[in-house]
């Protein structure tokens, strides 16, 4: 049986791991939430003093190799995910870690290092896989490929209310001003930077509910699904 993968990538705050969630459980899919193996990859190097200039690359490159991590997929209640064993679920979350991950995620060598782990999510019926880079360079074959955008103020606003839900107090300065910093890193990185693939549907999600995005992706999916099977 042939892997379907749908990929989505975007900025921070775009709705990219809200859309895949729900797009994965529509179809049946697996979920690959790349973000959360750099923010791990992150969290981790900080732990181990690693994320000090001038950095340690051999040591940074053994411990994206032997990094062990767990996601449990739990029903109805998203999936916890174990670093050495330890609940890291809501702390790989913060903004703090982001900022980890994006750090790392500039170099090469730990990109390469975590390229295989992602490849082998793609398993029967399908995969929905959200990163920066998944339409681009992880998953390049993908029949569906989405590039889900939306402003910085927007993003920031999301994130600001996803905080204060969480009963975190977020300033929107702050928030804005980190954002566009993790932004600027991730797409002015020399490998696998933040881009539309050349093939991707690109929406701004800025004034759309999350309701009003999911319906346009299915639409576009469903449409993309006839086109694969159906050519030949
Ligand atoms: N179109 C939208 N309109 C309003 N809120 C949204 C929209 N898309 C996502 N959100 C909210 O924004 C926050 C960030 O979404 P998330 O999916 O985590 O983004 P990303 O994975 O791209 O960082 C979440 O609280 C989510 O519910
Ligand atoms: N495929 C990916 C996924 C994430 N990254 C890096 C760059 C991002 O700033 C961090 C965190 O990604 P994540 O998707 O978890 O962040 P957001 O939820 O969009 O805020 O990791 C990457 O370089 N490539």
């Amino acid at each position: 049986m042939s892997v379907f993968v749908i990929t989505i990538d975007g900025p921070s705050g775009s709705g990219k791991g809200t859309l895949a969630g729900k797009l994965a459980r529509h179809y049946g899919y697996h979920f690959l939430d790349s973000g959360a193996l750099y923010r791990l990859l992150g969290l981790a190097a900080y732990q181990a003093d690693l994320l000090q200039e001038p950095l340690n690359l051999p040591a940074l490159e053994h411990l994206a190799a032997s990094l062990d991590i767990q996601f449990i997929v739990q029903d109805n209640q998203g999936t916890q995910i174990l670093l050495n064993g330890q609940d890291v679920t809501d702390q790989i979350r913060t903004e703090e870690v982001g900022s980890m991950a994006s750090k790392v995620a500039v170099i090469p060598s730990l990109r390469e290092a975590l390229f295989k782990r992602q490849r082998d999510f793609a398993r029967a019926p399908g995969l929905v896989a959200d990163g920066r880079d998944m339409g681009t360079v992880v998953f390049p074959d993908a029949p569906a490929k989405i590039y889900l955008t939306a402003s910085a103020e927007a993003r920031a606003g999301r994130r600001v209310k996803q905080l204060q839900d969480m009963g975190v107090d977020a300033k929107i300065d702050a928030i804005l001003a980190d954002l566009q910093t993790r932004d600027k890193r991730d797409m002015e990185r020399t490998v696998a930077p933040l881009k539309p693939a050349h093939d991707a549907l690109v929406i701004d999600s800025s004034v759309l509910t999350i309701d009003q995005v999911l319906k346009t992706l299915i639409d576009y999916i469903d449409s993309r699904y006839q086109t694969t099977v159906n050519s030949p």
